[in-house]
């Protein structure tokens, strides 16, 4: 059952906000101060709604947000506001509060406010059950940044090999995000052509070329309100590049044969696996275009950096495909563990997820063991190979040419290449390369 905690030392006010719910189907727990609130919170499940007053006698709502987000109970949380409490309302926010309300406007839109809490809930609790939350300190970093930039409505570069879960992330942040209610539409750039682009992004009306017989709505317009995920934006055609660029700067575009323009009302996340700065360097990706969609960034790790996912990832895509066999697979053997954790993976969790598949259509038995994974170097594709061979071989070289743009200072270097210091040295040893030897 849906259950609201309202915290308001008002009990005529706390009664009547909670008859009102109670009468919508909401179980409500009324505190009338900060101990009883601080209480209830402590027995709250996860998904339980905070509704607190910013003002509690002599304490505040703010400071129960407050120990709230420190100590890790993320309970969606509102806070009821007077006239004159704006700025503390601002600070609400920023400690990850999903609203604050006047209180002469709470009784006409809680309601609804918590119904849309409740939606954007049931939505994430859907992705959630479609992946798994993963554990490694880098991808907790990475749930934390997009929770963050979730909040804002910053365009997100999202930045990552094929396969990492670049689209999971980017979906997160929108779940996350005011936007959470409106669509998420992904829009692969690699499919734009220049002839396609305008009508694929903003839409026709009836007539506007030969073969429009009939209206059609854009990206744009399909995302109205939302976010429109911007998938390997590198393959954007030039021409396509400057046509996104007016729109975001402009926040409005106009479908083909339409005599009015409209308003590009829709949040932008772009990901790629390409380097973009060099792109931009070769002249095949607009610089301005490059900074617009830079206002946040996420580097999702290879899953090879990540370890310590791996066995999570490959027990849950066991259970995932569990229901469409009729074979009794109980368990990976330990052999074929260490195999997984060992393997390379030059597709990512994408390569993971199927070379499961594979193994559950291959396992004669109850155990999945090694031999059911493919995954010896000669069953490896060439292409996996050579991809990971070219790829070393390049960052190699970038960094041998940047050692010798900076005359061996690899501090310089480092910072030309845009890496972390402790990142470079890593590289360096890697690849065998000695500064000696330039
Ligand atoms: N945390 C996760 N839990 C379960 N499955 C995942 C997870 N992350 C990624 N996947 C699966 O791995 C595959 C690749 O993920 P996704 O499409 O998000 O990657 P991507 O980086 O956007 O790929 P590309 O660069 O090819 O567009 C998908 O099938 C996705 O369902």
């Amino acid at each position: 059952m849906k259950k609201v905690i309202i915290i308001e030392d008002s009990p005529t006010f706390c009664n009547m906000l909670g008859k009102k719910l109670e009468a919508k189907g909401w179980k409500t727990i009324l505190c009338y101060n900060y101990r009883d609130g601080l209480k209830a919170v402590k027995e709250s499940s996860e998904w339980d709604v905070v509704i607190s007053d910013m003002r509690l006698g002599n304490d505040n709502g703010i400071d129960l947000l407050e120990w709230m987000r420190s100590n890790g109970y993320q309970n969606p949380f509102i806070i009821m506001t007077s006239y004159d409490e704006s700025m503390s309302a601002v600070r609400t926010m920023k400690l990850g509060a999903e609203d604050y309300i006047p209180k002469k406007l709470l009784l006409d839109v809680v309601y609804e406010r918590l119904e849309e809490i409740i939606d954007k809930q049931k939505r994430l609790v859907e992705l959630n059950n479609k992946i798994v939350y993963r554990k490694s300190e880098k991808f907790r970093r990475i749930y934390k940044m997009a929770e963050l930039f979730a909040k804002s409505d910053m365009a997100v570069m999202i930045l990552g090999d094929n396969g990492t879960g670049k689209e999971h992330i980017a979906e997160k942040i929108h779940l996350q995000s005011k936007r959470a209610d409106k669509p998420f539409e992904v829009v692969d750039c690699g499919t734009l052509s220049a002839e396609l682009a305008v009508s694929a992004l903003f839409g026709h009306e009836k007539g506007a070329f030969t073969s429009a017989e009939a209206a059609r709505k854009g990206y744009f317009e399909l995302a109205a309100g939302g976010t429109l995920f911007l998938d390997e934006i590198g393959n954007l055609p030039k021409d396509v590049q400057a046509m996104l660029l007016r729109v975001l700067q402009s926040k409005s575009y106009r479908p083909l044969g339409a005599t009015k323009d409209k308003v590009a009302d829709v949040r932008i996340i772009a990901a790629t696996n390409e380097n973009l700065q060099e792109a931009v360097r070769e002249g095949r990706f607009r610089s301005d275009l490059y900074y617009r969609l830079h206002e946040a960034v996420i580097e999702i790790p290879r899953l090879r950096d990540c370890k310590e996912d791996i066995m999570p990832l490959a027990n849950f895509f066991l259970k995932l495909y569990d229901r469409h066999t009729d074979k009794e697979i109980k368990c990976i053997s330990k052999e074929a563990q260490r195999a997984l954790v060992s393997h390379t993976w030059p597709g990512n969790v994408r390569e993971l997820k199927s070379c499961i598949m594979r193994a559950m259509l291959l396992c004669e038995n109850e155990i999945i063991d090694v031999e059911d994974l493919q995954l010896s170097q000669s069953t490896l594709t060439e292409e996996a190979l050579d991809f990971d061979e070219q790829e070393r071989k390049i960052n190699r070289e970038r960094i041998l040419w940047a050692l010798k743009q900076c005359n061996g200072i690899k501090r310089d270097a480092a910072k030309m290449l845009e890496m972390s210091h402790t990142t470079f040295y890593a590289r360096m040893k890697e690849y065998g390369i000695s500064t000696n030897k330039l």
